[in-house]
């Protein structure tokens, strides 16, 4: 059995910034582990801002908020770079970034210029769409961050685990917020099968399988 390693070690300052990402479908707990982990540095008097897309007004306009309700301050952004302006003359040792799906590719050289100013900078976002396909700059900020940890959801057909966002809707437009009316965490077979059949049921799907 494969252990990921701990990363406690994310929690103690160190030379030179660094970029971290948590990945994984809806429901997966990235924005529970965002919290967590800026909680932390909080606890260690490390300076902590939270940034989110102005587009995600799903629980609070301001707040970065878990579907489990945990909830965390921010700063709402329209687009990446209102994030370096809105950084300029501050000195936080530590900035993170929710639903970073969302945000146009100048947050990949945002990123950037923030972690060799020595910053850690923490990002959480979907890595897929509805669809399956990678999520906008997900693809770019998986591959220049320094630390990438892939949590999973438990799939709402089987209970197995859960990698992939299946849309409830009939919808095919990229960006559609929601939450589980619109949306279940599925797992690979459920996903495919569930697209498949255009039956979004999943009790319905599966009726002549034992689960
Ligand atoms: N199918 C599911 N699998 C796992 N957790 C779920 C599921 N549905 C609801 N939850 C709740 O969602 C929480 C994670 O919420 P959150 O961190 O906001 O996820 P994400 O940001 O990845 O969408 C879990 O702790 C659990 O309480
Ligand atoms: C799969 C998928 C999701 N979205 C939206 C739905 C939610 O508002 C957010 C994801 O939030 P979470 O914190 O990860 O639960 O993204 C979308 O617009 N398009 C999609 O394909
Ligand atoms: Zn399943």
């Amino acid at each position: 059995m494969h252990i990921e390693p701990t990363i406690h070690h994310l929690d103690h300052p160190v030379e030179g910034g660094w970029i971290e990402v948590v990945c994984g479908s809806m429901f997966s707990g990235k924005t529970e582990e965002l919290i967590r982990r800026l909680t932390r540095a909080k606890i260690a008097r490390q300076s902590v801002q939270i940034f989110k897309p102005a587009i995600d007004t799903r629980y609070d306009d301001q707040k970065v908020v878990s579907h489990n309700q945990n909830e965390i301050d921010s700063i709402a952004v329209e687009k990446a770079s209102d994030i370096l302006t809105l950084l300029k003359e501050k000195n936080y040792q530590v900035i993170g970034i929710d639903e970073a799906q969302f945000f146009d590719k100048e947050l990949l050289n945002i990123c950037q210029i923030l972690a060799n100013q020595g910053k850690r900078i923490v990002i959480a976002g979907l890595d897929m769409d509805f669809a399956g396909k990678p999520f906008g700059i997900m693809p770019q900020l998986l591959a220049i961050a320094e630390y990438v940890t892939k949590v999973h959801a438990i799939c709402m057909c089987c209970g197995k685990v859960a990698a992939y966002s299946f849309r409830l809707t009939p919808s095919k437009q990229k960006i559609l917020l929601g939450e589980k009316t619109e949306y279940e965490a599925r797992c690979r077979k459920c996903f495919v099968k569930g697209n498949l059949n255009l039956e979004t049921d999943c009790k319905e799907v599966f009726k002549d399988e034992v689960l």
